[in-house]
């Protein structure tokens, strides 16, 4: 029986470097951020759908998605936002669930659901369980401006686009405090998956 595990938490939390560690472990993860990406490829439905919305302005000399110039105009606009989820959000399920059915059906012991947005999409009903990398607010925009150059009004405006970390670990089954070094969480997780016999 293949356990169903949501790793979630806020943007630049740690998320894709804890589902690096499950990677190492040999376990499988499903990245909404990358299903994001391949469905907005040219030729993609929803692709076609956002240069229709937000026009050829978004776009790169090569005809993809300029991802910089679409983040500024959409985490700038609550109703943009708003549309541009409408628009991937339907194809990131749909791909998502695709993976989800593979990983059960190869038996594997667990797969892992890597969703930034788990809570705020209301994807719950995806995971058996949840995992919440944890920040508090000042190390996340630390994090955040240091990994992206973003000035702090850009990090900020991210981090509110979404639902506070804090309000995350109440809902979550299992928090890894991402507020230390690497190696601190790599410990958190091994004891999560103990206490799960993953
Ligand atoms: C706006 C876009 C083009 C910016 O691309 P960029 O490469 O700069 O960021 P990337 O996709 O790597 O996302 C980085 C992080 O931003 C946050 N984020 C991304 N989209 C959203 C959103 N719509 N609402 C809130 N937070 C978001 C998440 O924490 C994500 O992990 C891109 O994020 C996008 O297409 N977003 C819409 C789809 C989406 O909601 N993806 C996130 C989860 S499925
Ligand atoms: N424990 C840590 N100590 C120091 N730096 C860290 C730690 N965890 C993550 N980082 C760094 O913080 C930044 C954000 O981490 P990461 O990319 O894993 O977050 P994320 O939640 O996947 O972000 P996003 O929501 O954008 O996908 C990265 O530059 C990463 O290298």
């Amino acid at each position: 029986m293949t356990l169903i595990i949501g790793l979630t938490g806020g943007i630049a939390s740690g998320k894709s470097t804890v589902s690096a560690m499950f990677t190492e472990l040999g376990i499988t993860v499903i990245d909404a951020d990358i299903e994001a990406r391949l469905a907005v490829e040219p030729g993609e439905q929803a692709y076609q759908e956002i240069v229709r919305h937000f026009g050829p302005g978004i776009l790169e000399q090569n005809g993809s998605i300029n991802r910089s110039a679409l983040g500024s105009i959409i985490f700038a606009n609550e109703e943009k936002r708003l549309k541009l989820n409408s628009i991937v959000h339907p194809a990131v399920r749909e791909r998502m669930a695709i993976k989800r059915q593979q990983a059960v059906a190869s038996n594997e012991k667990a797969v892992v659901l890597d969703i930034p947005l788990l809570f705020e999409s209301k994807l719950t009903g995806l995971v058996e369980k949840i995992i919440v990398v944890y920040v508090d607010e000042k190390t996340q925009l630390d994090r955040l401006i240091g990994r992206n150059g973003f000035s702090e009004e850009e990090a900020i405006t991210r981090i509110r686009s979404q639902m506070p970390l804090k309000d995350k670990i109440v809902l979550a089954d299992e928090v890894i405090d991402n507020n230390g070094t690497i190696e601190q969480s790599r410990e958190q997780l091994m004891k999560i998956l103990d206490k799960w016999a993953i």
